[in-house]
């Protein structure tokens, strides 16, 4: 009330004053019959031509009144801002505003602390949206005035901004960027500011003609009183970044589409984050600011100022005249605007260059209109914490292995591959990281050419979808590829989409190539070459390759085929002509990272990949065979050679749970041609069963709360449970129940809640059950939590028992890479296709029990738990992938170690001893070539 009563009193005095002010000015007119305008506020409203004394004094006066109301507002505003006692108004604000000025001052740095300037946040910043190439600040002309943002007296301010040192931005570390990027011009900026309000100069073009006088236009601006404020922001969408074109590193972001767009950028962004250090180019920075920049939507100094480590590796010189930011936020501002010496970055332009003028970014271009928020943002204070968490990750991975996260072997070979446009094939033990590098491979290739330019796939389907592929067979559309290439060609012609999917390619990927036979990869060789109508290898396709031979065979030996088998019985794909026509270079990793917390371990398998135990490693595996118990509980992954026994093994775990047992039966469905009488079923009784049976999903599933299960696909929106990815079923619901529970609880209070569910649950198709109190109190005593949302529990239960037991699914806890470590899914039926034969179907849960798995199906992973059963190991190879999947002794166990059942194939010892010897060939010289230098 102090404050307010005062103020009052000051504006009625106002308020009076002007009445009695016009009274006797009205009163001197009608005597003087010459109207003569005094208040300057009616100078322009008044022509000085109406001049009628007769009938001037009522319209005068009724008008004088009106105006009057119009303007009380702001003149009320105004007498209190200029009274006595607008001190004791603002001295909260002052204090924000002291409070401001000294994070402002650190952010600034101490040169500034002692400067008494005032500070000045932007307002209707939405204006200011572009810097020209040479730096000079241009301010958008499309901005509106609002309604809201009149000026109170007579400026005619048609586009402007506005500089004020009042308070109102909500977000203060933006703010001081903002700040800081205007301290450091601005003279500038109140330039344009002034000159737009009061000589309007077009297009937002600073006129040089007009006169600037500082002063004056101090004065005019603190008249101004905008109340709408917008911090400046520059949002561009990843359709706006799809027109972004970087010519000189190559990279065009073309996508549209506004799904497949943000995904696109994200990995942009993921990529550059890798790549950017390690080829030392500006080139590769500039492009990163970019893309970053563009993705994050924030303001431009932490865009920059934030943006990946090889900037940091790359800062030096400063001259955009910021002080007190990291050399980081320097050197990027500099590199993307090197001739400019102001802060705005908003190129509109087709031209940037770097500091060193080498990079030019063409067609740069933001519309306004399509300005807006992006979902996620890479880094910085806004945003998604679970990419702020994977970039962090990056750092820190970088740190320890190179710039790019690759070692040196992996980086040859990625650069042979983008640089060098070679056909390579890569290999090495298990864990050397081919599928690190593979991917790391596909997502720079993706980013560079777009998605449909490369074909990611695998010689297996669970092999594929690790890398987020196809298998080769679906890939081509050659279906199991029994026929010969000229029939295999045809089918492929009919087929558009397939025909489409090879001439669009550039790029093949092909990952676990040791399970192509020779037969397939020449098959592939020569539709490629047909389809394409180019004769060069893969039909000028560029190949990536990569595999292990010392690991599980080509498909056709273990089905027993004899077709094309070598004297050892193997038809490995570099013994073939079409090999050694395709691959140009070949690389061999050696350095192991899945063992290398435990060398010792990376020692015995080296030996047993080649076959050679002595006494020594044999006696160590030896050691290996005794029970492990692990304190927290949680059981190690079982690997079983053959299929029967991981069945078993899951089933014996799943019979010692107690408590209900649910069973799922597939549905399984056949297209038109396998119908009775056209072939199909008909001609091979039990074909098309074994061939859905071939599918990863189980045809009877068999659950239980509690039991181990592994998710068995891959969905495209969420990409934290993916295939492979381990969980538990704590319950059994309907997905309304389940949709229901959703709508109650958030995403992160669930995990909390879920015991609600799981009780509620117990309803369905079971009215009578009686509330069990023990069992109530039990949960809530186990899950405290779980109390201060109990009221939900009776509509849960309400509904419950409005569903059938039909309705029931399984709901499975993952664990997952997360914060929280676990996350709940209901698990719902999918179609799993064949891969020879998209029309015959199987639907199912895509979950199977994963206490246990085949030695074939772990093939690729990374398990720090392993119990690894050789008593029925039937294939060279086997031990080898099952011994190697695990991260070191204290997690591995052995059961029935067998030396004599290690074998290796002698072609495969003679095709690595060879890479061996080349590899050591090619160090020699190098080492010569820089002794030489
Ligand atoms: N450069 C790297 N930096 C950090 N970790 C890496 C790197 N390369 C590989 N790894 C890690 O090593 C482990 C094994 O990698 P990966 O699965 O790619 O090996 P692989 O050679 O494909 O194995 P396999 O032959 O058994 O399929 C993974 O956990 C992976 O994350």
């Amino acid at each position: 009330m102090y404050r307010v009563l005062p103020k009052f009193y000051f504006q009625y005095s106002i308020f009076t004053f002007h009445y009695l002010d016009y009274f006797f000015f009205a009163t001197f007119c009608l005597f003087t019959s010459r109207i003569s305008p005094g208040h300057p506020q009616l100078t322009c409203l008044e022509p000085p031509s109406i001049r009628q004394p007769n009938t001037f004094f009522p319209i005068f006066v009724i008008r004088i009144y009106f105006i009057q109301l119009l303007l009380l507002p702001s003149q009320m505003f105004k007498a209190a801002a200029g009274s006595p006692f607008s001190a004791l108004d603002k001295s909260s604000k002052s204090k924000k505003k002291d409070q401001k000025q000294s994070t402002l001052s650190s952010f600034l740095g101490s040169s500034q602390k002692s400067q008494s300037q005032p500070f000045f946040s932007l307002r209707k910043v939405p204006a200011l949206r572009r810097a020209s190439s040479d730096g000079a600040a241009l301010f958008g002309n499309t901005h509106r005035k609002r309604s809201h943002e009149k000026p109170t007296k007579g400026t005619s301010i048609q586009n402007s901004i506005e500089i004020t040192d009042e308070e109102s931005h909500s977000d203060k570390s933006e703010d001081s960027a903002i700040v800081a990027a205007l301290k450091s011009q601005s003279q500038s900026t109140r330039n344009i500011l002034l000159t737009r309000s009061f000589s309007g100069f077009k297009d937002g073009r600073m006129s040089k003609s007009q006169p600037v006088n500082l002063e004056e236009q101090e004065r005019k601006r603190a008249r101004l009183n905008f109340k709408h404020s917008k911090p400046l922001v520059h949002h561009l969408s990843f359709r706006e970044v799809g027109r972004a074109r970087f010519p000189d590193s190559g990279v065009r972001l073309s996508d549209s589409n506004a799904i497949r767009g943000e995904k696109r950028v994200l990995e942009h962004v993921e990529g550059k984050e890798t790549e950017m250090g390690s080829s030392g180019t500006d080139s590769d920075l500039e492009i990163t600011g970019m893309v970053t920049r563009s993705v994050e939507g924030k303001d431009p100094l932490q865009r920059e100022g934030i943006n990946t480590k090889s900037t940091l590796h790359k800062s030096s010189s400063s001259s955009n005249g910021i002080s007190g930011i990291s050399s980081t936020t320097h050197k990027h501002v500099h590199n993307l605007h090197g001739s400019s010496h102001h802060g705005h970055r908003h190129a509109h332009t087709s031209e940037m260059r770097d500091g060193d003028g080498h990079v030019r970014v063409s067609k740069y271009h933001i519309p306004s209109s399509k300005r807006r928020p992006l979902p996620w943002v890479v880094s910085g204070t806004l945003g998604n914490p679970r990419l702020r968490e994977r970039s962090t990750q990056a750092v820190k991975r970088e740190s320890s292995t190179g710039s790019r996260g690759l070692s040196s072997e992996q980086s040859e070979v990625l650069d042979a591959v983008m640089f060098g446009h070679k056909n390579v094939f890569f290999t090495g033990s298990a864990g050397t990281g081919k599928s690190f590098l593979l991917k790391t491979m596909i997502r720079r290739l993706r980013m560079r050419y777009g998605p449909s330019a490369i074909g990611v796939t695998a010689s297996t389907g669970l092999a594929a979808t690790n890398i987020g592929g196809t298998t080769i067979n679906r890939f081509a559309g050659i279906g199991l590829g029994l026929e010969s290439s000229i029939r295999l060609c045809n089918r492929v012609r009919k087929s558009r989409s397939a025909a489409d999917r090879w001439k669009t390619t550039k790029y093949l990927v092909m990952d676990e190539v040791s399970m192509i036979d020779a037969t397939m990869f020449t098959k592939l060789n020569d539709v490629a070459k047909m389809v394409r109508g180019i004769d060069k290898p893969f039909g000028g396709i560029q190949l990536i390759i990569t595999g292990d031979f010392f690991q599980l065979p080509p498909v056709s030996k273990r089905s027993g085929s004899r077709r094309g088998k070598d004297a050892d019985g193997a038809d490995f794909c570099f013994n073939c002509d079409a090999w050694r026509e395709c691959i140009d270079e070949t690389f061999l990793l050696t350095k192991v990272y899945r063992q290398s917390g435990d060398l010792e371990l990376a020692e015995m398998l080296d030996s047993l990949r080649l076959g050679r135990l002595p006494p020594y490693v044999r006696q160590k595996f030896k050691a290996l065979e005794r029970p492990l118990r692990y304190p927290d509980g949680i059981l190690p992954t079982e690997l079983y050679p053959t299929r029967d026994e991981v069945e078993r093994a899951n089933r014996s775990r799943l019979n010692s749970l107690s408590g209900e047992s649910m069973t799922f039966f597939a549905k399984d469905s056949y297209g038109p041609e396998f119908a009775p009488g056209r072939g199909g079923n008909g001609k091979h009784p039990g074909y098309l069963e074994s061939v859905l049976d071939a599918l990863m999903c189980a045809k009877v599933l068999e659950l239980k709360e509690g039991a181990q299960v592994m998710y068995i696909k891959n969905d495209m929106e969420d990409t934290t449970i993916v295939n492979g990815t381990i969980g538990k079923i704590v319950a059994f619901t309907s997905s309304d129940l389940w949709s229901y529970f959703c709508l109650q609880f958030k995403e992160y209070e669930r995990l909390a809640y879920q015991p609600l569910l799981t009780y509620a649950s117990r309803f369905i198709g079971n009215r009578q059950a009686d509330l069990d109190h023990t069992l109530y109190e039990e949960l809530i005593a186990s899950n405290p939590a779980a109390l201060g949302k109990v009221t939900v529990l009776p509509a849960l239960i309400a509904r419950a028992k409005r569903q059938q037991r039909r309705d029931l699914l399984p709901l499975a806890k993952f664990t997952v890479n997360t914060s929280e470590g676990y996350r709940l899914k209901l698990v719902e039926p999918m179609d799993f296709a064949s891969e020879s034969n998209p029309n015959l179907v199987r639907t199912q849960l895509p979950i199977i029990l994963a206490w246990a798995l085949s030695i074939h199906k772990s093939q690729g992973q990374t398990l720090s738990r392993v119990k690894v059963d050789l008593t029925r190991v039937f294939e060279k190879g086997q031990v080898y992938v099952a011994l190697s999947r695990c991260t070191s002794t204290s997690g591995l166990e052995i059961v029935n170690f067998d030396e004599r059942k290690v074998a290796v194939r002698k072609d495969v010892v003679r095709f690595y001893s060879k890479l061996k010897k080349n590899k050591s060939r090619k160090k020699e010289q190098q080492e010569k070539l820089a002794r030489a230098k």
